[in-house]
């Protein structure tokens, strides 16, 4: 299409004044989308048969309505090309966060996920995939104000873009904004990967892995749309605060059917306390096999056979038939469909007899033999029906049960440790750890099998035990997976040392991808936490951060806590203290005078100010940092120097580091 059809009012060799004619375009998308929504509000679900098939479609319609909503704050579009492809396309698109369209279905804003986009985020001078003009758009408010333009025909390299560095730059507040004006090369590589490819992102701290995961998603769902929306799109992230501190990226991307939870969420929501050590062995991959042995030792060698009865007759499964009716199903079904085809192969035995005496049953005789109380019987007594429940209760209940589903797959050592000091009652009132969630995860597959949804997002996706892994493997085993992480940042006693080794457990065959560059933390910070490195993960090479950052970093020893507030306070931009756990309620004392909040696992982080325990930081930045005592987060846990790696990279602007207790060596000036 002539670049004149598309946009009459930007003549392609660029008029005086170019922002004026920008901000017309701006105006007359803003016009043509008020009209789509007035469109959509226009429809009516009355045309639909039926109430039920009304009511779906009026839902339908205001979903749309609803999606077409136009954000003053937020740009239509961020950025425009000018193309000298020899395609169909238009020669002058303008990228945005969804498609807008004139009366006439001229395109005004294109999709940056469309795959004409692509070139926005991926053409350099040394490519310049047959564009001539980049041009970015800056605004203030909902205004348009600025533009920076990149000919990219011409060969020469371009400096960093100041809208780039500006967004960059820009302090945090409230929850995460989406990055769709500014998504980098290599970040976009990994946004844009087919649904098929499983992804696995290493990255330091600030390198937009969680961004780079939710456009991922929002990107696979325009793709995808309709696979998608039947098979399903997650995200998991390691805990509610984090979530709710993400929550607003998708649906500002105009994405709200995706499902973002925990693993607690997603597993159960068992918390029950328990020694590091036996969480351990519990979330170690040899349970599986021991699980499996586990259930299927419930089944019973039959010693007896069938009769059913029927009037006078007597139709009998000799006892030899049924062992061979169990070995054939053992192993070659899952426990619940095997229970339900001993019942039916049981009844299809009976039914020959039947036939042989004469009578011709059809396939509902059939069923009925399964269902009757003889069969149900032989079923029950051979085939126990069972929950997970009461198979984990038995193994950690039972140590001569455990031995015999272990077998060697663990040692004495270990076995003792799984089992319980002091024995529930039963399975009903049992307490259940986190790392039993994963455990009766397993067992519930193996009774019958966990639904795949289309794709699985994984973030920090290092914390996460064997156990935990082959639970969410198992819901993308049909689909694909993105997986997140940084093995600096485990913080768990099970946190993995090798991508591989993640996806293996995942049962995925992804691909191992690193992004290097920060976006957060200032270098002057990051350098100082790099330090920890070499203790916490020898083989990771040390980040790099785009924000240069003089002046961020502060160390105090027998600093102030209030005048490190005062400080704070004056300048701009959400302000996280943050914490040893067992400190947080006499910091929160301490600061009464001040108004701010405590962080806790549910809340939505809405406050200026925030006190943040240690151990809930883990995702979350702020624009001003105050970290106090590094040397009693470090003491609080086996891990507490990945978590003070953690804890010293949440800041976007400033760190301030408060001790009166020695540093670690690694820190000590
Ligand atoms: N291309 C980009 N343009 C602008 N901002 C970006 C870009 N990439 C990342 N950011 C910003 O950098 C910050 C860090 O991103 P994000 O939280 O996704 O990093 P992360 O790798 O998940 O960090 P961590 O491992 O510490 O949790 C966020 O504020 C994000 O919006």
């Amino acid at each position: 299409m002539p670049t004149d059809q598309l946009a009459p009012d930007i003549p392609p060799d660029l008029p005086t004044d170019v922002l004026a004619a920008e901000q017309a375009h701006l105006a007359e998308s803003r016009a043509a989308l008020a009209a789509m929504r007035a469109h959509a509000q226009s429809l009516s679900a009355d045309a639909a048969g039926d109430w039920v098939s009304q009511q779906i479609l009026q839902s339908l319609l205001d979903q749309r309505v609803a999606a077409l909503a136009d954000h003053p704050d937020t740009p239509l579009f961020f950025g425009r090309l000018d193309r000298s492809a020899a395609d169909d396309l238009p020669t002058t698109i303008h990228v945005g966060r969804r498609h807008v369209h004139d009366g006439d279905s001229r395109p005004l804003v294109i999709d940056w996920r469309a795959p004409v986009s692509r070139a926005f985020y991926q053409a350099s001078p040394a490519d310049p995939m047959d564009v001539t003009l980049r041009r970015r758009f800056g605004y203030h408010g909902g205004a348009l104000t600025a533009y920076e333009d990149e000919r990219l025909d011409q060969g020469t390299e371009v400096g960093p873009s100041r809208i780039l560095t500006e967004e960059i730059e820009r302090p945090r507040t409230g929850p995460m904004r989406d990055i769709v004006a500014t998504i980098q090369p290599d970040q976009d590589e990994i946004v844009r990967a087919a649904l098929t490819r499983t992804v696995c992102v290493q990255g330091a701290p600030g390198t937009g892995k969680t961004a780079v995961g939710l456009h991922r998603a929002a990107y696979l769902l325009f793709t995808h749309r309709e696979r998608l929306a039947r098979a399903g799109v997650m995200i998991v992230g390691p805990n509610r605060a984090f979530l709710s501190y993400i929550s607003s990226v998708l649906p500002a991307l105009g994405e709200v059917k995706v499902d973002q939870t925990t693993v607690a969420g997603l597993l159960g929501d068992h918390a029950a306390p328990e020694d590091p050590a036996v969480g351990a062995v519990k979330g170690d991959a040899r349970m599986a096999a021991v699980l499996k042995r586990a259930l299927w030792l419930h089944i019973v060698k039959p010693e007896e056979g069938l009769v059913y009865s029927k009037g006078a007759y007597r139709f009998r499964v000799a006892d030899h038939e049924v062992r061979e009716i169990v070995a054939s199903l053992r192993g070659t079904t899952r426990y619940g469909p095997g229970r339900a085809a001993l019942a039916q192969r049981l009844a299809h035995l009976v039914l020959v007899r039947m036939e042989q005496r004469g009578e011709s049953p059809d396939d509902r005789v059939q069923d009925a033999v399964a269902r009757s109380r003889p069969v149900k019987q032989l079923v029950d007594a051979v085939w126990p029906k069972l929950v997970p429940e009461q198979v984990l209760y038995r193994l950690l209940a039972d140590e001569e049960f455990l031995a015999r589903a272990a077998r060697s797959d663990l040692s004495p050592e270990e076995r003792q440790l799984l089992l319980w000091r002091k024995p529930y009652r039963g399975w009903k009132s049992a307490k259940w750890s986190a790392a039993d969630a994963a455990l009766l995860d397993e067992l519930r597959d193996l009774i019958e099998r966990t639904p795949s949804l289309g794709h699985l997002v994984v973030d920090e996706t290092q914390d996460l035990s064997e156990m935990q892994l082959r639970a969410l493997g198992r819901r993308c085993r049909n689909g694909s997976a993105t997986v997140l992480g940084d093995l600096a940042q485990g913080t768990t006693p099970w946190s993995t040392t090798s991508w591989r080794s993640v996806l293996t457990h995942l049962g995925q065959d992804g691909e191992v991808t690193e992004l290097t560059l920060g976006f957060r933390v200032p270098r002057e910070v990051l350098d100082y936490a790099a330090r920890l490195l070499p203790s916490i993960a020898p083989g990771l090479a040390p980040p790099r951060s785009l924000r240069p950052g003089a002046g961020s970093l502060s160390i105090r020893p027998a600093g102030d806590l209030h005048e490190a507030v005062r400080d704070a306070l004056a300048r701009e931009g959400s302000i996280g203290v943050i914490v040893p756990d067992a400190a947080v309620s006499a910091v929160s004392e301490s600061l009464s005078g001040v108004a701010h909040a405590v962080l806790d696992p549910d809340s939505t982080q809405e406050h200026r100010l925030l006190v943040v325990p240690a151990t809930l930081a883990k995702g979350l930045e702020y624009d001003h940092v105050i970290v106090m005592e590094p040397a009693d987060i470090v003491d609080a846990e086996p891990r507490g120097l990945a978590r003070l790696y953690v804890v010293l990279t949440r800041a976007v602007t400033s760190l301030t580091v408060l001790h009166r207790k020695p540093l670690p060596p690694q820190l000590a000036p």
